[in-house]
């Protein structure tokens, strides 16, 4: 699976938010960093197919995610910062089953296969455990399984483990590392792109850095810690 963006620009409410993006990703390890406003965000809005570019196009294996919504839903899985956002449904196979569903997959089969994602995770026994009474760590692990049970080739994850702690962060962490599908994900941590293939630094909408991360994250801390020397937040707005 391969993400192709190019020359992606997007405005939203008249502001121009990205500037003539343009990267191949095939790695199976991709990170976006940079500081808060920067365009995260949007970008991996637009690589999962839920922004459309005003310019240029962003496609998954050929596909465009934002026109061919049936091709996203099997292409792409997308995980937030907040589950509580995400999760729906009162009980845990229910949630990790919808997906199935919705991909086309009868009801007797989605329960079956939700089945089998939450026995790979050692997790059976939340069949039927209420989606409320998890904890947060819980929540993520829950939108994770509910993706991975789609099979999607690229996952795109946006801040998933701030307001986890460390212990919790680390063990999902080690579920990341086990998952055969391409991650994009965005973070303002670099601790958290440990073992990560590529990496791209956007700023003000523009991609300043693309590269290893040897090559770009010591660029990256060092900049984000001249910054934090400095009083410029004054400057944030507009
Ligand atoms: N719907 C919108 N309408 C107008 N401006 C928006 C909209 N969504 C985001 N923006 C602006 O676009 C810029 C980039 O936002 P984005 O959320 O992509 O950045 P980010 O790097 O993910 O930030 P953070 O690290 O704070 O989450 C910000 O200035 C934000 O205010």
């Amino acid at each position: 699976m391969s993400v192709e963006l190019r020359a992606v620009g997007v405005s939203l409410s008249g502001r121009r938010i990205l500037h003539g993006i343009s990267a191949q990703l095939s790695e199976p390890r991709v990170g976006i960093v940079g500081r808060n406003g920067s365009g995260k965000t949007t970008l991996a809005r637009v690589v999962a197919g839920l922004i459309e570019p005003n310019d240029g196009e962003a496609r998954i294996g050929g596909l465009d995610m934002a026109r061919d919504r049936r091709a996203a839903l099997a292409a792409v899985g997308i995980i937030f910062q907040n589950p509580d956002h995400q999760i729906i449904f009162p009980t845990v196979l229910e949630e990790v089953a919808f997906g199935l569903t919705q991909q086309g997959h009868p009801p007797r089969e989605a329960d079956a296969g939700a089945q089998a994602i939450l026995q790979r995770f050692g997790k059976a026994h939340w069949a039927g455990a209420a989606t409320h009474s998890l904890s947060q760590g819980q929540k993520q692990l829950l939108c994770l399984m509910s993706v991975l049970a789609m099979r999607p080739g690229v996952i795109v994850m946006d801040e998933p483990f701030s307001g986890l702690d460390i212990p919790t962060r680390m063990q999902l962490m080690r579920y990341l590392d086990g998952i055969d599908a391409q991650v994009v994900m965005v973070t303002h941590d670099p601790a958290q792109l440990r073992g990560f293939d590529r990496i791209l630094w956007l700023e003000q909408g523009q991609l300043v850095a693309d590269g290893p991360p040897a090559d770009v994250l010591p660029h990256f801390e060092a900049r984000m810690l001249e910054w934090g020397g400095m009083d410029d937040l004054a400057h944030l707005s507009g």
